[in-house]
């Protein structure tokens, strides 16, 4: 499964439209690593659980954030964060065939180690401007259990280059992750 049709993305600006207008500001717009906020919110209690991470070709608007040319392929993984067991976010990464090389080999054989582990431990790592959506979760590739739950939910993505090679970031904040009241 795959996405059925592509969000609008924006570059965060004030109003009330704004994804991040709501509770979850701090998190959309953070710059640091997620993985490791999710880390310390559910008291270590995080994992990553892969759905799909494949070679496939990407979305138009993610071709067009990467600059790739048309069936250029890429390695497109897709996890759900889950903080306490509980399924928190939706991940969907994009990294080029061509950004799959040097230190970033390692990244086809990620498995449940989270991608932002290796983003954020290298010092020359660079991160591109935020941009925000919201997405019907009918339209994200949920697995089994998480298919039956339909809500809008706000998400972001961003570039990133280690040795100056793209990927692009895309998170969506699921319903159940809701920091400011979790009972962990
Ligand atoms: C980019 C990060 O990596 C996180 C981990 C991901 C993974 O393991 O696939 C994907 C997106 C991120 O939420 C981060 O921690 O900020």
């Amino acid at each position: 499964m795959s996405f059925t049709s592509e969000p609008r993305w924006h570059r965060h600006k004030r109003g009330p439209a704004s994804p991040a207008n709501g509770p979850l500001r701090s998190w959309l717009l953070d710059r640091g690593s997620l993985t490791e906020r999710l880390i310390k919110l559910s008291h270590g209690d995080f994992g990553v659980q892969v759905i799909r991470q494949q070679m496939s070709l990407p979305r138009p608007s993610e071709r067009k954030a990467l600059a790739m040319r048309h069936h250029q392929l890429a390695l497109i993984r897709e996890v759900i964060l889950l903080g306490g067991g509980r399924p928190w976010v939706y991940a969907r990464s994009v990294i080029p065939q061509t950004s799959l090389n040097g230190r970033l080999r390692g990244l086809r054989k990620l498995d449940n180690r989270p991608l932002g582990a290796l983003l954020f431990s290298d010092p020359h790592m660079r991160r591109g401007a935020i941009e925000l959506t919201c997405q019907d979760t009918r339209q994200l590739p949920l697995p089994g259990p998480l298919q039956g739950i339909q809500a809008t939910i706000p998400g972001r993505r961003s570039l990133f280059w280690l040795d100056n090679k793209p990927l692009l970031v895309c998170e969506m904040f699921l319903p159940e992750f809701t920091p400011y009241n979790t009972p962990l």
